[in-house]
Parts: C-alpha cells; sequence; structure tokens
C-alpha cells in the first residue's frame, strides 16, 4: 500500500518540521522583556503589526516602559519596516533612534521600552518547536532541526562531519550523535587534533605497547582503543598530519587499530565523529587532507549555523550565564541589544566567557543588572577587518560608534579599584581577587581608564 505523504514525518525525529514546504510566516520574535530573556513568536497577520503596552498580542507579559500605542511594524514581502508611533520613550533600531512617523527599514533588532524583537521572514519554525534548554544546553529551531537529522543519521551510518565555527557547539552536536546512536551506552572519547603535538600524535591515537619506545615502560591505550564500543570524536581532524591521516584510514577501513610496537592488530568497534571549522573539500583541495579519509570521515556532513544566525538562543544563553556568576543577577536591556548586534566570531564559547567577565564588572559597582557598558568593547567583535558579511560590516559601524556611547567610569567603580589596589599595595592580582574578578578582566579595566598601579610605576 502506498503512503499517504502527508502522514510521512519530516525529517526531525521530534517530530518538527523541516521547514520546506511550510507557507512562510514573516513575524517578530520577542526575545527580551523587562528584566527577562524569551523566545516568543508574534507573526504579522496581514503583513502588520501594532504594538504598546496593554496590545493582545503580548498576552500577560507586558512592558510598563511601551507606550499604549507604541510603533508599528509591517513587512513588504522584502523587509520589515517600523514606524515608532509618538512614543514616550522611542523606538530604537539597530541601537539607534528612529524619528516618530516615517517608517525605517529594521533588520536586525528593533527596541521599544525594555523589550527587544527581532524581524524574522519566517517564524514558522520557532513557533512549532520553541527554544528548548536540556541540561544547560540551549536549543533554538535551527539547532533542534540539526539535531533531529543528527539523530536520524545516528541509527544509519557509523561516521558524521559537523561543519562550524568555532566555539558554536560541535562538540555538543558530537556527543548528540553519540547519545542517539546504537553505541550510546560506550564511552565518549573527545580529541581535539589542533591541540595535540603531532609527534605524539600517533602514539596518542593508536596507543604504544611497552618498550615501542624509550620510556614505554607500559602498554599505553590510546584513544582509538579507549573509544572501542563507544564514539571517537576528532576536532579539527584537518590539522592531523598526512602519515597519522593515512594509518587512521587504515583503522577505518579494516576497524582495527595496530598499537606503536605491537605485532598485531587489534579489533575496534566505535562511531566516528569529526568537526572542523575548515571547508573540508579545500582543504583536500590544498593538499592537507587526504581524498581518501575525506570520503571515509567527511560525509554525511552537517553544518552547524553561528550563533549570530541563532538570535532566539542568545538572550537564554545570557541570562543561564549571569546566574552562575550570581544568581541573584539579572539582565539589563542594553546588554541584550548589545549582544545581539555583535557578530561573535568565537561564538558560544565566546559569549560565556565575555558576559562572566561583564557581570563581574557590574557586580564590581553594586549594579543589580548587568549592562552593555560593562561589556568589553571587543567583546563579540571580529579580530581585524577580515569580517566582510553584511552582518560583520553593520556591527562594525555599530561598533565604532561604541566608544562615544560607552559612559566614563564611574567614579564609585574607580573607587573601589583604587582601594583595592591601595589594600593590597598595588598587587593586581591580589586586588582582583578582593574584587571577586578574573585579574585579567581588572588589567582590562586599569588599560581602559588607564590607571596605573604601583607596581607599573616601579617599572618605569
Ligand atoms: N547551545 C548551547 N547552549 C549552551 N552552551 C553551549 C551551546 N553551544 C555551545 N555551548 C558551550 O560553548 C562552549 C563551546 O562549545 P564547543 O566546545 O562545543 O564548541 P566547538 O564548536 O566544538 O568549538 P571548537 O571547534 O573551537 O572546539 C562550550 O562550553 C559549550 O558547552
Amino acid at each position: 500500500m502506498e503512503k499517504d505523504p502527508s502522514t510521512l514525518q519530516p525529517s526531525g525525529a521530534d517530530g518538527g518540521a523541516s521547514g520546506s514546504g511550510e507557507e512562510k510566516v514573516p513575524g517578530l520574535l520577542r526575545l527580551f522583556c523587562g528584566d527577562a530573556a524569551m523566545a516568543e513568536v508574534l507573526p504579522l497577520g496581514e503583513g502588520a503589526l501594532e504594538l504598546g503596552r496593554g496590545a493582545a498580542v503580548l498576552g500577560e507579559v507586558q512592558d510598563p516602559r511601551m507606550s499604549r500605542r507604541h510603533a508599528r511594524v509591517h513587512f513588504d514581502g522584502r523587509r520589515f519596516w517600523v514606524t515608532d508611533l509618538g512614543s514616550q520613550n522611542g523606538t530604537f533600531v539597530e541601537g539607534k533612534q528612529v524619528p516618530a512617523g516615517t517608517p525605517h527599514e529594521a533588520q536586525r533588532v528593533i527596541r521599544m521600552g525594555d523589550s527587544l524583537f527581532v524581524p524574522s521572514a519566517d517564524v514558522g519554525p520557532l513557533a512549532r518547536q520553541g527554544v528548548v534548554v536540556r541540561d544547560g544546553f540551549v536549543r533554538g529551531h535551527a539547532m533542534q532541526r540539526l539535531l533531529a537529522e543528527v539523530a536520524r543519521l545516528a541509527q544509519v551510518g557509523s561516521t558524521l562531519h559537523i561543519h562550524g565555527e568555532s566555539g558554536a557547539g560541535k562538540e555538543g552536536v558530537a556527543r548528540a550523535f553519540h547519545q542517539s546512536g546504537p553505541r550510546s551506552a560506550g564511552p565518549f572519547v573527545a580529541v581535539n587534533c589542533a591541540a595535540i603535538p603531532q609527534s605524539l600524535a600517533e602514539r596518542l591515537l593508536f596507543g604504544a605497547r611497552r618498550g615501542a619506545y624509550s620510556g614505554a615502560d607500559t602498554d599505553a591505550q590510546g584513544y582509538l582503543q579507549a573509544a572501542d564500543g563507544g564514539t571517537l570524536f576528532l576536532d579539527e581532524v584537518v590539522e592531523l598530519d598526512l602519515s597519522v591521516q593515512a594509518k587512521l584510514l587504515r583503522v577505518l577501513e579494516t576497524r582495527e587499530v595496530l598499537s606503536l610496537g605491537a605485532a598485531k592488530p587489534k579489533a575496534v568497534d566505535l562511531h566516528v565523529c569529526s568537526a572542523s571549522n575548515k571547508d573540508l573539500r579545500a582543504r583536500v583541495a590544498g593538499g592537507q587532507l587526504r581524498e581518501d579519509l575525506y570520503f571515509r570521515l567527511g560525509r554525511p556532513e552537517v553544518m552547524l549555523p553561528p550563533l549570530r544566525q541563532r538570535p532566539e538562543e542568545l538572550p537564554l544563553l545570557l541570562q543561564q550565564e549571569v546566574r552562575q556568576v550570581a544568581p541573584a543577577l539579572g539582565l539589563h536591556v542594553s546588554l541584550v541589544e548589545e549582544c545581539l548586534l555583535r557578530p561573535w566570531p568565537g561564538n558560544v564559547r565566546e559569549l560565556r566567557v565575555e558576559v562572566r567577565s561583564a557581570a563581574q564588572a557590574a557586580l564590581l559597582v553594586g549594579e543589580a543588572r548587568v549592562k552593555a557598558i560593562h561589556l568589553s568593547p571587543s567583546a563579540g567583535t571580529a579580530f581585524g577587518p577580515a569580517m566582510s558579511t553584511p552582518v560583520a560590516m553593520e556591527t562594525d559601524k555599530v561598533r565604532r560608534e561604541a566608544p562615544s556611547r560607552a559612559p566614563p567610569l564611574e567614579s564609585e567603580e574607580r573607587a573601589r579599584i583604587e582601594e583595592a589596589l591601595r589594600q593590597q599595595g598595588g598587587n593586581v592580582a591580589a586586588a582582583a581577587r578582593a574584587l571577586g574578578m578574573h585579574r585579567t578582566q581588572l588589567r582590562r579595566l586599569l588599560a581602559r581608564h588607564g590607571i596605573t598601579t604601583a607596581h607599573d610605576a616601579e617599572r618605569d
């Protein structure tokens, strides 16, 4: 009997729609209101939506800093336009206030009162799947769709390659591949190939028998044997030397590992997940990756989108991180807006580190909420002029203007830093400890505001 196509499950194992075939629903994502992170979908009904305090579409979570008739948002089929309706606290697009009464194009972030909205040409997938937080892992709809695909692939194959930028969460995806596959009860062994010295790579991966080299007093297991019955995750696999790649290929083909100094190979049964932030095909063309290994490891491939393409996850990530620093510390709308506007080339890893620093800076001045001014000006920005995407260019523009927006160091903060330094005899590390922050964060504050310590003065 032929299957009714309308009852076929989409690619997502969780039953979520893949997005294809569904009519696009333009709308807004409400990502922040008052002091709370959220991920709420507001479809643009007839192509337009009027927002304001008390608007039914905003439900019970209302923002007292929004005017009753605050702004109108409409979609012309290609672009979003925002018109401020004479609100008291103003409407801001990409961090800048727009004049009342004139439509203004909005591409990334709209602020009204203490609320943030992100326009999206299709809010359908988010409306269907929402944002899920499981074990501290924040999953927006793109991530959920990816994980569903990974779960499906784990059932049918033994390899997976994850392509994504550094810090975007590739290891989390690799763990999901492991947990969804038939070897989930076995070990998950993660190896960062860029971090292991290539002179040791062979020994570390394949193991060595006693006496294989001077100093080898006992048999040493390699990562491949350690992952037997489970999954080996090879992050930055293209960093392995070509000779090691050749040996790895043999293991994948024969399912046997020959340790250094061993006479006989040993059978291994494992899944192999690899990851890279580089295009593997270009690496094959450039001679850094063996073509035969690419065909073994490089497929199937999934793409993990960078954090800047998953804005629905960002406020929840911020909230989670700030609460880790101090459970009572809150988020200020300015911080969330600023973070949504920056490109975060180091993705979630960079965001977590920088937001922790910002939270510590806020604590230092006794603030109840972390604001944009507590964030380092360089946090989440591209290193040098290399990034040329429209998002990056727009953010560069925002950043160039940022110093003039940053208020001067509050005298209270300066007084606290100077007092801590005085009490610790000018010792920055000790002062940082006393202030409850990392010394690099304190050094950054000192440098930014030109405070010299007694130790600096002695060196001069
Ligand atoms: N969606 C997420 N929710 C919560 N934390 C996340 C998420 N994605 C990544 N992280 C955290 O961000 C950090 C970086 O993630 P991960 O190590 O998986 O990145 P990666 O893509 O493997 O980076 P690299 O290639 O540089 O190793 C980790 O601390 C991870 O727990």
